[in-house]
């Protein structure tokens, strides 16, 4: 929600290297954060000599002036979120430790950690060794630490060899230190043409699929992932959110970079902007395909097979988009002309299979497509035209079951992480909430916003979209103009004064606004 206030840019700090040829280190740090409409600040603690061939000399800067730097700025820029980068000795990594933990002690802030000590030559970039420093003191002070394949090799001592081993590796480095583990495949693909990122946040481990870029401008992406992962979390994404759409801004960056000729060596990544294109986005793992085989997700413990493609629904637009609970309900709506509608009944009586066939029977009636919530059994026996189920409901339900008896399908989805491991699966429409606060159901922690809408929509143009969540009259306009194809409601109907005056003022927004896209 904070991304909203276009007034209001959210501060991220970086504590790293200066690069003295501009593409990797706090150079590249700073393009980032304004890349993605956050304010950035500095902490210099070595200035390098490079340039795109070499590295000349690295002068790390004293404890004071390191110290001086951080205090100046927690006095009047206090940070939104936090990326590190170079730490050039041991000194350096107790005083950054010492000052986060007496910082997030006055207010929690994200903290991602770049681990940049080896070269890609395989020169130390430190003076001495950092190691013991980093594992005790620095770690439990981060939230997530963004090691490729070397540095996770060095940071927790695992040999990595293979996929199994590197979720090893990732496991015993998050046990250790506390913080999450993104694995960046840029140095080592596990798959022929993909480059892919491993996380491991300590519960659960997911794998962010891009494809190779080729070109030879490559320098700093490390960085810039670190420092887009920081912005986002800035501006309030959740942790996967802000790696999926992080990975999305290098990919970008490399993609779009890559004709650029800077220097005689390996050219810097390029900043791009925002990532509103779907090809600059890693798919996500699903368990169950065969390549997860590759990624060391074998089928053991997997429910059912990767289940994909499900029945269309007739329009990439289905309007309003009401969600009730009564027969009663149905009836009315259907007979103001409303034409997408589902039943979400969460107290089930006795009578459940008889109210779902007559809510099929309307729908029949009516020519509705009518989706039945979380009830899929009910629903394919009583041959409805659609389920909706969430996100915790896909290893659960029998998506082949689904998808032979034609039923549509439609997934919810809460962020952009949930909106690309949701797309993998094809539904009939993904639907993505909550966008504003709502009393139907406590969706506090997932709250989206219009402007990350906006972005979530911008992948999928042409895809059939549902808006849901505290979405009434006043605040349909800027739904709409998202590109969002439907709108879903519950209280702006059934909680009106005047339903029928509702679903008048919610079609018109719809109608005026899919007007103005398509001119007759
Ligand atoms: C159109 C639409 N979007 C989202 C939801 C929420 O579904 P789910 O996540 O399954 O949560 P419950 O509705 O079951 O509480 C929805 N019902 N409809
Ligand atoms: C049922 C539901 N699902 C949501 C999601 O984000 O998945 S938000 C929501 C409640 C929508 O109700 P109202 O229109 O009254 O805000
Ligand atoms: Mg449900």
């Amino acid at each position: 929600m904070r991304d909203q206030v276009l007034t209001d840019k959210p501060i991220v700090w970086t504590i790293a290297g200066s690069d003295s040829g501009g593409g990797a280190g706090i150079q590249a740090d700073l393009l980032t954060f304004c890349d993605l409409g956050c304010h950035g600040c500095s902490a210099i603690t070595a200035n390098t000599a490079q340039n795109t061939v070499e590295v000349a000399a690295i002068n790390a800067v004293s404890i004071e002036v390191l110290g001086s730097q951080l205090r100046a700025l927690q006095r009047d820029l206090f940070p939104a979120a936090i990326k590190i980068g170079l730490l050039a000795k041991a000194e350096q990594v107790l005083e950054v430790a010492d000052f986060l933990q007496k910082l997030r002690a006055l207010q929690p802030v994200p903290v991602i950690y770049d681990p940049v000590a080896i070269a890609t030559s395989g020169a130390g970039l430190t003076e001495g060794d950092i190691t013991a420093e980093v594992l005790s003191q620095l770690l439990p002070q981060c939230d997530l630490v963004t090691p490729n394949f070397h540095e996770l090799e060095w940071l927790s001592q695992v040999t990595v060899k293979d996929a199994e081993s590197l979720l090893g590796a990732a496991r015993q480095l998050q046990s250790e230190g506390g913080a999450a583990v993104l694995v960046t495949g840029g140095h080592t693909q596990l798959r022929l043409g993909e480059v892919s990122d491993l996380l491991w946040d300590g519960k659960k481990a997911d794998w962010f699929i891009g494809s190779e870029v080729s070109g030879n401008n490559t320098h700093g992406t490390g960085c810039t992932l670190s420092s887009a992962i920081a912005a986002c979390r800035a501006l309030g994404y959740p942790l996967r959110d802000a790696c999926v759409v992080g990975k999305a801004y290098v990919q970008r960056g490399l993609r779009l970079g890559a004709n650029t000729h800077i220097g005689a060596g390996a050219g810097p990544v390029g900043h791009c902007g925002w990532p509103l294109e779907l090809v600059d986005f890693p798919e996500i793992l699903v368990p169950g395909e065969a390549r997860a085989q590759d990624y060391g997700l074998g089928a053991q413990g997997v429910a059912q097979p990767f289940i994909h493609g499900f029945a269309e629904v007739d329009s990439s637009r289905m309007g309003l988009y009401p969600v009730v609970d009564t027969l009663e309900w149905l009836q009315r709506l259907a007979e103001q002309g409303v034409r997408t509608l589902q039943l979400r009944i969460k107290n089930p009586g006795e009578n459940l299979r008889e109210q779902i066939e007559r809510a099929v029977a309307i729908g029949r009636a009516y020519n509705l497509r009518l989706f039945i919530n979380d009830f899929w059994q009910l629903a394919i026996q009583c041959g409805a035209y659609g389920v909706h189920l969430g996100q915790e409901d896909l290893q659960a339900a029998d998506l082949a079951a689904i998808q032979s008896a034609g039923l549509r399908l439609g997934i919810s989805t809460h962020g952009f992480y949930e909106l690309l491991l949701a797309y993998r699966y094809r539904p009939s429409y993904l639907a993505i909430g909550a966008i504003y606060a709502t009393n139907t159901k406590d969706m506090s922690d997932q709250l989206q916003g219009v402007q990350k809408l906006a972005r979530m929509a911008a992948l999928l143009p042409d895809y059939p979209l549902v808006a849901i969540g505290g979405i009434n009259v006043q605040r349909a306009g800027e739904v709409i103009a998202t590109g969002v194809g439907s709108i879903a409601v519950v209280s702006a109907i059934t909680k009106a004064e005047d339903y029928k005056q509702a679903v008048a003022e919610l079609n018109a927004l719809l109608d005026n606004e899919y007007a103005e896209v398509e001119p007759c």
